[in-house]
């Protein structure tokens, strides 16, 4: 790679950093007082009571004791456990409300910014949580029902309460959703939505009860016409790949570009190549769009990484696979990475085996069981760093040890040559 691409995929490369996709947001809504009528069925005696929201304490207190303490997931098993969860539940059977989001604007609202274009949201209700004095949620991530499922919607009824804020993180950043001033307001009703690949937690209420309903959010496709509300052409992504596109001397005979998914995704589970467009979120649904937007053919494709080694084994035909001067492909990327490491590149995302023993290399592994290659005519833009375990063996050493393969999403994009993206209009 001569100086200038190589000056061009460094833009990509720091470029792609800088795409702020959102992973949250919130606000608060005026609802009619129909809406915040809300019914439960008494645990004992199977009587239904109706309540009008904000409601007197004795009537939360007879809603908090129809209730149930919260469990949540922990493994493959729903566990009790105060320390981490302290809040009671009712399950959709038992209670009954007005309210939905799709009888508002929210989900469209949500949907500008959650999911990609062509696609909206739905939102399914999943239970009515009530955190008394001293309630709260450690962190945790949301546990995906669903390879369509993007993310969740909490929605705050209004209850008198202090404390309890929503604290959502992703990757280094951190929002906090308060709701105690506002918790008083009649007639309406506070609200926050994040992907499900962002940790969150509710800090201890100190007063009051805090109502809410959480929703799990689904991507649909839809007819309707796009609507990511980012204004693409403002990115400095969409200027640098433009940019690359239109030097004569960048990948002038055709190429590919390669650009790991900066979210997590169940990959593993479902088809994720197939549903990929429903379930893309924030940055990697504004790459996704920038590179279409600018007329690109854009795969979804699965990558494995294995530690770059020269293969003794010539019974297999590694050995040529393998790049044979070992600086020779982090350097051609321009990359500072690990340079022992070498991303594999395949078409399914392999499902997660059952521990079995294997004397194969870890290359051959992901080679044969994987179906992946390492493709040298790939320019990787940035790494994986969302992986997920795809499978474990245990691998013969001195000792025998559990090891995982682990896989990631990547975008490949096809670079045309020179000559055809010179008559490429929308350059
Ligand atoms: O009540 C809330 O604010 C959210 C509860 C939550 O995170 C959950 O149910 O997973
Ligand atoms: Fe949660």
């Amino acid at each position: 790679m001569r100086k200038g691409e190589k000056a061009l995929v460094d833009r990509l490369t720091q470029d792609i950093q800088g795409i702020e996709g959102r992973v949250c947001c919130g606000g608060k809504m005026s609802v009619p007082k129909d809406y915040l009528r809300l019914f439960f069925e008494n645990k004992n005696s199977n009587k239904v009571s109706a309540i009008q929201l904000p409601a007197n304490d004795n009537e939360i207190k007879a809603l908090f004791d129809a209730c149930v303490p919260a469990t949540f997931g922990r493994g493959n098993e729903d566990v009790f456990d105060v320390e981490y969860r302290n809040a009671v539940c009712l399950d959709l059977r038992n209670f009954a409300i007005q309210f939905h989001p799709s009888a508002t604007d929210l989900l469209n609202e949500i949907s500008k910014w959650m999911v990609s274009n062509h696609h909206s949201l739905r939102a399914e209700s999943y239970r009515l949580n009530i955190y008394a004095p001293g309630g709260h949620f450690k962190k945790h991530v949301d546990t995906p029902r669903g390879n369509d499922m993007v993310g969740s919607l909490v929605v705050c009824f209004p209850s008198e309460f202090e404390g309890g804020q929503l604290n959502v993180r992703h990757k280094e950043k951190n929002w906090e959703f308060n709701w105690e001033t506002a918790s008083n307001q009649s007639e309406q009703v506070q609200w926050a939505a994040f992907y499900s690949d962002c940790e969150h937690e509710i800090l201890p209420v100190t007063k009051g009860y805090r109502v809410t309903l959480t929703y799990n959010l689904y991507s649909e496709k839809t007819k309707a016409v796009g609507n990511v509300s980012v204004d693409l052409k403002a990115l400095p992504f969409y200027h640098s790949l433009k940019l690359a596109l239109q030097s004569s001397n960048f990948l002038s005979g055709g190429g590919i570009l390669g650009f790991c998914l900066q979210h997590a995704y169940p990959l593993t589970k479902g088809e994720f190549r197939d549903t990929f467009g429903s379930s893309l979120k924030g940055s990697d649904i504004l790459l996704y769009e920038v590179a279409r937007g600018l007329g690109l053919n854009v795969e979804i494709k699965a990558v494995y990484e294995v530690d770059f080694e020269p293969v003794e084994d010539d019974s297999d035909d590694c050995e040529e696979e393998f790049p044979k001067r070992r600086h020779k492909t982090s350097r051609d990327y321009g990359l500072s990475y690990q340079d022992h490491k070498v991303l594999m590149v395949g078409d399914e995302f392999v499902g997660g085996g059952n521990d079995y023993e294997d004397e194969r290399s870890e290359y051959q592994i992901i080679k044969q069981d994987c179906d992946a290659r390492i493709r040298r005519e790939v320019v990787w833009c940035n790494r994986p760093t969302e992986w997920n375990e795809a499978s474990t063996y245990i691998a013969y050493g001195n000792e025998a040890t559990s090891a995982s393969i682990y896989v990631a999403g990547a975008f490949l994009v096809n670079i045309p040559p020179w000559d055809v993206r010179r008559k490429n209009d929308r350059l």
